[in-house]
């Protein structure tokens, strides 16, 4: 008889979890990691982009100066404030100066302008730009060929603090903004790729698992990784081949074991131990149903006699052949026919009572006598005869299930002593 095995799936059927799943978390990590470079990398780009940024905005501001420094020491040189106040207005009108002044050698203010955003400090903007915001630069005239040149005024401008963050920021935001495109294009190519060539493999071999018998574990629906079949995916595969087949192999051995540790060898029916564990297994649901349970003890008749004037061989195929008519009288899908030990058999009946009983073993009797084996030197019989202890029970709770058998044998010892080749019985209550 074969073990009833659950069927039950490997693992649970269905789509593998969105939830930590190997693809959002090779996701989540390829971010984070892209993120945390292109952040380093930025970070690295923005201190360039503030060191050019300072680098451009003084040589910038620097040859303003130097352009117009003739014109503003024409303007100081001859006291013009019209010109003075154009030259200082053609600084200003740039967003970059905040302020600008002209003045004569006596300090005298020529022209003078002054914007709100000069006020517009923050820390940022003077961690980036506070040293390079002032600028002075004395005017010089060249009075004559023979004439030093004579210092007439100065020209004084603050660059706009404000003005030069926000054009800062604005490459910043630029800069920001495209590394964190470029990383998330990156990371999800390289998404793209494990999943395709990682976890969507992965997943063909886990769906492969889900759908796998577990009875039949050798004949799982190996999956064909095309363009795997070299490396350790497809070395994988093969590794889980060999294995589940192997598990399938022990499977059929432990059936076949578990078969023949309850077979008797000689006759092919259930030997003493399907019997014990079929026994007990229904005096408890008989116990539970509240159902009758009957048992029949068959011995045959004279068997010793038999042995030795007809040799064991023959009694050995005799023994099959008792055995095989009196398994043909019961009900395999509802009783159980087992060879007891040496000459003797008996019957499992749940759910039959005394009389169904009475009937079965007057059948197995009569099945034996049927057979019209010889047997010239039985004090029975001409032929082969058995005889029958029959008890039957609807057991209580308080009652051993050792009670049944010892009354089915106690009867096979009386049909004996009363002459053999009987079925002997007596009513128990229950
Ligand atoms: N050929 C053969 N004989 C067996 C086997 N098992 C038991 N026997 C024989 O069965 C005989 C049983 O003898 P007894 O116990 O004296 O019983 P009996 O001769 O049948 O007498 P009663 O039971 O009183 O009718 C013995 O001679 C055993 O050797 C077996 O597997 N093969």
């Amino acid at each position: 008889m074969k073990s009833p095995r659950p069927r039950f799936p490997l693992s649970a059927p269905g789509k593998a979890p969105k939830k930590g799943s190997l693809t959002t978390k090779q996701a989540l990590l390829t971010l984070l990691f892209a993120m945390l470079i292109s952040g380093v990398a930025g970070s690295i780009e923005l201190l360039s982009h503030a060191t050019n940024m300072r680098q451009e905005t003084e040589q910038r501001i620097t040859q303003q100066l130097a352009v117009v420094n003739g014109a503003a020491a024409e303007a100081a040189f001859q006291l013009n404030p019209d010109l003075a106040h154009q030259i200082a207005y053609g600084l200003f009108s740039d967003n970059e100066v905040a302020w600008v002044s002209i003045r004569d050698d006596f300090g005298r203010s020529l022209a003078e302008f002054d914007s709100p955003e000069r006020a517009d400090s923050t820390w940022l903007s003077q961690y980036l730009f506070g040293d390079i915001l002032h600028h002075q630069t004395a005017l010089a005239y060249y009075i004559g060929s023979d004439m030093p040149e004579a210092i007439v005024g100065e020209i004084e401008l603050t660059l706009a603090e404000g003005y030069l963050t926000q054009q800062f920021l604005a490459r910043i935001y630029t800069v920001v903004g495209v590394s964190i495109l470029e990383a998330f294009i990156l990371s999800m190519l390289v998404v793209a790729f494990f999943h395709l060539f990682i976890t969507r493999p992965l997943l063909k071999v886990h769906a492969a698992i889900t759908q796998t018998d577990p009875n039949r574990p050798g004949q799982w629906p190996k999956p064909a990784l095309r363009g795997h079949q070299h490396d350790e995916l497809g070395h994988l595969v093969d590794s889980l081949d060999h294995l589940l087949k192997a598990f399938q192999q022990g499977l059929e051995q432990r059936d076949q074991l578990h078969h023949l540790s309850n077979i008797d060898g000689l006759t092919g029916v259930a030997n003493r131990r399907q019997f014990d564990e079929f026994y007990q297994h229904q005096w408890r649901l008989a116990q539970q149903m509240q159902q009758p349970l009957s048992v029949i003890f068959i011995d045959i008749d004279n068997f010793k006699e038999f042995n030795d004037h007809y040799g064991h061989t023959m009694g050995d195929d005799t023994l099959r052949a008792v055995a095989k008519a009196l398994n043909q009288c019961i009900d395999p899908a509802r009783d159980l026919f087992a060879r007891y030990g040496g000459e003797e058999f008996v019957c499992v009946l749940p759910g039959q009572d005394h009389d169904d009983a009475i009937n079965i073993a007057n059948c197995l009797r009569e099945a034996v006598l049927s057979l019209a084996i010889p047997h010239a030197f039985s004090s029975t019989h001409s032929d082969l005869t058995v005889s029958m202890g029959v008890a039957s029970m609807s057991p209580g709770f308080f009652i051993s299930a050792e009670a049944l058998i010892e009354h089915a044998d106690q009867h096979l010892y009386h049909a004996k002593r009363l002459g053999r080749n009987r079925v002997e019985t007596r009513k128990r209550p229950a």
